[in-house]
């Protein structure tokens, strides 16, 4: 019953009709009933307390007082006209100001009559001031409906001109509110109740659009943001576990020859404690009979590699083969080359097919594919081609998902019945929380620890009139036989721009360093000449590498141990860190230094401060997740986290986890939530799945 009501369009309810009910359609995407219900306050006036004159401070917020007008009086200014009224109470005087308006308000504003004002006040020219106060007859204020807490709903200009005012929307809720009689179902099991101490759901309703105290409003915020984000939470992980019931995947159960002669006499390094546990994570899923979906994540240099080897092991210790598909060519090579170092001394095969594959070898790749030849098989795009036909495709390996679409994925296994397993290796760190909300349909590991004896990068900020001392500094670690990367932005709105910054700076080092030799590379390049410039720094011919972002991913030269990064301020923070990433990789001490001017934004200096305080991936985006909001990570925007409609994916945080946490539980007792107690969550989750939007959660 309660259903049909708030399925209600807003049309028929007491105070719209059908020009509002467009305008609040078009401004808001209030459609129903529910969707006036799930529209909540950004904020909320305490207007609990009342001010006397003689009270105000100089930083007062808002306040609320009670006088009369004395005077009204007409400045003429330079700027134009305002209008400005005596208000006195029985401490002391003030000023009403307006700059608009003035006919309306002489015609309407009653003198020596009590008011209620409420509004921000300045402090001008020794005096208080209030513009454009909120007022209200005291004889009315005493009549109205109101609630100490008052809310303020979001609004557009739109709305503003139309007259559909923050307390015309008030009205509405309240009428919606009193329609339904708060006779909301309930959508959660009695023991999340209980155990978070909720307050009963029509009470955390009401008190969000008109609390009746702080405390209140509080509990129910809490309880909203926590429904919002379990049903998140339990739609994804129901999706992760249908996935698991219905894809069905090689079952990878032994360990065997590959896996463990290397293991046992190839190891180049005893493994961390975090490659073991992930490892064997891996293990779990591949043999575990459903397919595996798994999102490894390890900051840069943390060794995904071996850890990607090993399982592709795994895949051929049980007759399969393995590929590894890679954003680039030269990242290709470099896997190609580090596995084939890795597998000296065993009898894998080891191929690579990337877009410069001549036409024989690629005949011959096909071919050798085909009839299980090919152990590993690494390479670009390439290996998605139609002509590319694995004999038995046991596990793909993807490194650096950002650049393959979830499409792209889907190709590779279409070529089987039985889909391969899949592991995707990013070093891009997503905040845990996030990757909760983004992956929750994959399942997650992290590398969470770096090789023992890294020493970590020192970082330092430098600014552009320092530049001779950071050459010298360059010079000298030259001399000692490293090799050091200078790095451009280059933005595509100011491309033009910067190639020119990027060319000067070429210039001016090369004039600089007339001894050495130096690579350069940037996106306008032809990829052969960008592989041949890449290739000679890598093989250590030229000492100094110019280059833009295009080196950002990957690339590993150990022996480059400086990294300078110009007009620092221009890069994000995920940015930086993966450019500091390419130093650092080698025994030796490795520096990043950050260039800038000295007019700096806030947002610059903290991503500056953050690089030069900690070299931890997830701390960083941590804060790079504050700083921006989560809009502008890569992949937020198809995945709804922005569609949330109270909570906050960064500052609720610590919700997000509980609602995690208890959703899990939930699902692993009930997986299709068919046990009585569980009711009220099924009957929430059809609904919200019906209505193709977990955000209405509204019963
Ligand atoms: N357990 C370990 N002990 C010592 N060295 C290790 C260990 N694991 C990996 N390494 C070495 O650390 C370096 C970085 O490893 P790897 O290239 O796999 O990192 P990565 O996670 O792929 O980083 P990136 O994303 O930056 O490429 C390599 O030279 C590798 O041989």
């Amino acid at each position: 019953m309660i259903q049909n009501l708030l399925q209600t369009p807003i049309e028929y309810l007491k105070g719209v009709g059908p020009n509002r009910a467009e305008l609040l359609k078009k401004e808001l995407n209030i459609e129903t009933y529910r969707d006036l219900i799930n529209f909540f306050p950004n904020r909320y006036i305490d207007k609990t307390g009342f001010y006397k004159i003689n009270q105000l401070q100089q930083n007062s917020s808002e306040v609320q007082i009670v006088g009369k007008i004395v005077h009204l009086k007409t400045v003429e200014q330079k700027r134009g006209k305002r209008l400005v009224a005596d208000f006195i109470d029985d401490t002391g005087r003030m000023e009403l100001v307006w700059f608009r308006g003035h006919k309306w308000i002489k015609e309407n504003l009653k003198l020596n009559t009590p008011y209620v004002i409420f509004g921000k006040t300045n402090w001008y020219n020794g005096l208080f001031n209030m513009p454009h106060p909120e007022m209200e007859l005291v004889s009315d204020y005493k009549k109205n409906l109101r609630t100490a807490m008052q809310p303020v709903y979001p609004s557009t200009e739109m709305l503003a001109k139309k007259g559909i005012t923050n307390r015309v929307i008030m009205k509405l809720m309240q009428e919606v509110l009193k329609q339904t009689g708060l006779k909301f179902s309930e959508s959660l099991n009695p023991e999340i109740i209980d155990e978070l101490k909720l307050i009963p759901k029509a009470d955390a309703l009401f008190n969000v659009h008109f609390p009746k105290s702080q405390e209140l409003l509080a509990k129910a915020q809490f309880r909203l943001k926590f429904e919002e984000l379990f049903f998140v939470q339990i739609q994804l992980l129901r999706k992760n576990l249908l996935h698991k019931q219905k894809i069905k995947g090689f079952n990878f159960d032994k360990i065997g020859e590959n896996f463990n002669t290397f293991f046992q006499e190839h190891l180049p390094f005893d493994l961390t404690g975090a490659q073991k546990r992930v490892i064997k994570e891996i293990r779990g899923d591949m043999g575990s009979g459903a397919q595996m979906n798994r999102l490894l994540q390890g900051d840069v240099g943390s060794g995904k590699t071996i850890v990607g080897l090993m399982s592709m092991f795994i895949a051929l210790d049980n007759g399969f083969q393995a590929c590894l598909m890679a954003p680039t060519e030269i990242l290709s090579v470099q896997h190609y080359n580090g596995l084939v170092e890795l597998c000296k001394g065993l009898k894998t095969s080891i191929y690579l097919l990337t877009g410069s594959t001549k036409a024989s070898k690629r005949r011959e790749i096909h071919e050798k594919l085909e009839n299980g030849e090919i152990d590993i098989l690494i390479g670009t795009h390439a290996l998605l081609e139609d002509k590319v036909k694995f004999k038995n495709l046991g596990l793909a390996i993807i490194d650096e998902q950002h650049r393959f679409g979830v499409a792209q994925r889907a190709k590779l296994w279409k070529k089987n019945i039985i889909p391969p397993h899949i592991l995707v290796m990013t070093a891009t760190p997503i905040p845990r929380t996030l990757a909760m909300s983004l992956y929750g349909d994959l399942d997650i590991s992290v590398i969470d620890e770096l090789p023992p004896g890294r020493k970590p990068v020192k970082t330092v900020h430098r600014f552009d009139s320092n530049r001779l001392k950071v050459f010298r500094f360059l010079k000298e670690e030259i001399q000692k036989g490293r090799q050091v990367y200078i790095v451009y932005p280059l933005i595509q709105e100011s491309e033009k721009m910067d190639y020119k910054d990027l060319m000067d700076g070429y210039e001016s080092i090369a004039r600089e360093f007339p001894e050495y030799q130096i690579s350069i590379v940037h996106g306008q390049m032809k990829p052969a000449d960008k592989d041949y410039e890449m290739d000679r720094f890598v093989r250590a011919e030229t000492q100094i590498m110019v280059a833009t972002t295009v080196i950002e991913v990957g690339v590993n030269v150990p022996n480059a141990s400086v990294m300078i990064i110009e007009s620092a301020e221009r890069f994000g923070l995920s940015q930086l860190h993966q450019l500091r990433g390419r130093v650092g990789r080698g025994a030796e001490q490795s520096y990043c230094i950050l260039m800038t001017g000295h007019k700096l934004s806030n947002d610059s200096k903290t991503r500056l401060e953050t690089m030069t305080a900690t070299n931890d991936g997830f701390e960083i985006a941590e804060v790079d997740l504050k700083l921006r909001g989560p809009g502008d990570l890569m992949g937020t925007q198809q995945s709804g986290v922005l569609n949330l409609k109270i909570a906050d994916i960064v500052k609720d945080n610590s919700i997000l986890q509980t609602a995690r946490h208890y959703a899990g539980k939930v699902l692993k007792a009930d997986p299709n939530l068919q046990e009585e107690h569980n009711l009220p969550i099924k009957n929430a989750y059809s609904r919200l799945v019906k209505n193709k939007t977990i955000w209405n959660y509204i019963s």
